[in-house]
């Protein structure tokens, strides 16, 4: 994603923001800073890092939507409070449906419709009962068909720019709970890329019955 894609807007599906900085983190992991990291309006938050001048604060932070959160650190939730940055919680979702929310997020991170989307989906969105190999579970989240729907949204917007899947973590839990996380992934990146799972094509014709809709 490079200058041309600079103007983009950003689904973040996540169970916490992620937006601490070095300052305002509580356990100073660096896996709950990405978005502090990007965002222009926090450009001044940061002190130099050692290193890391190539990193440029570029995302602004209108153009940012969340789905799913459920655990935001103190800061976090006076940043976006403040800066006003739109988020759809469990509650809107148990309120309105995932349908509506992923609407109301793409109408919010981009009114024209017209910007590449970028999505980035951390695998404790989902419930840990539907993803449990994952670093930091946040139980009461959503259910895999509601992670489905909102890839097969952004999917049907024909705008998904880059998607990354981040915190599936194959060391934690036994087979089955790594088995279920990353079928759970996949189901989400296929979503994303438009299968649908309602259409396979059968192998041959021979079983077809006569099409009378001709
Ligand atoms: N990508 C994640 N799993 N982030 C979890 C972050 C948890 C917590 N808010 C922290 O900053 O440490």
């Amino acid at each position: 994603m490079k200058a041309k894609t600079e103007d983009l807007a950003v689904l973040w599906v996540d169970a916490h923001a992620d937006l601490n900085t070095n300052r305002s983190s509580q356990s100073g992991n660096i896996h709950g800073m990405p978005l502090a990291v990007l965002a222009k309006e926090l450009d001044y938050y940061w002190p130099p890092l050692p290193g890391a001048d190539w990193l440029k604060c570029k995302l602004s932070l209108r153009n940012l939507a969340y789905i799913g959160l459920r655990s935001l650190d103190p800061y976090e939730h006076v940043i976006m409070h403040n800066l006003g940055i739109a988020h759809f919680d469990m509650f809107d979702i148990q309120r309105y449906g995932i349908d509506a929310v992923v609407s109301a997020a793409l109408d919010k991170m981009d009114p024209d419709h017209n910007k590449p989307i970028h999505v980035s989906f951390d695998i404790d969105s989902l419930d840990p009962l539907e993803a449990p190999s994952t670093g930091t579970p946040v139980r009461g989240g959503l259910l895999l068909r509601e992670g489905i729907h909102i890839m097969t949204a952004i999917y049907k917007t024909g705008r998904l720019g880059a998607l990354d899947l981040v915190e599936v973590n194959p060391k934690i839990g036994n087979q089955s709970d790594v088995d279920r996380t990353v079928t759970a992934a996949m189901h989400i990146i296929l979503a994303a890329f438009g299968q649908n799972r309602r259409l396979v094509k059968p192998e041959s014709n021979d079983l077809i019955p006569p099409n009378n809709n001709k």
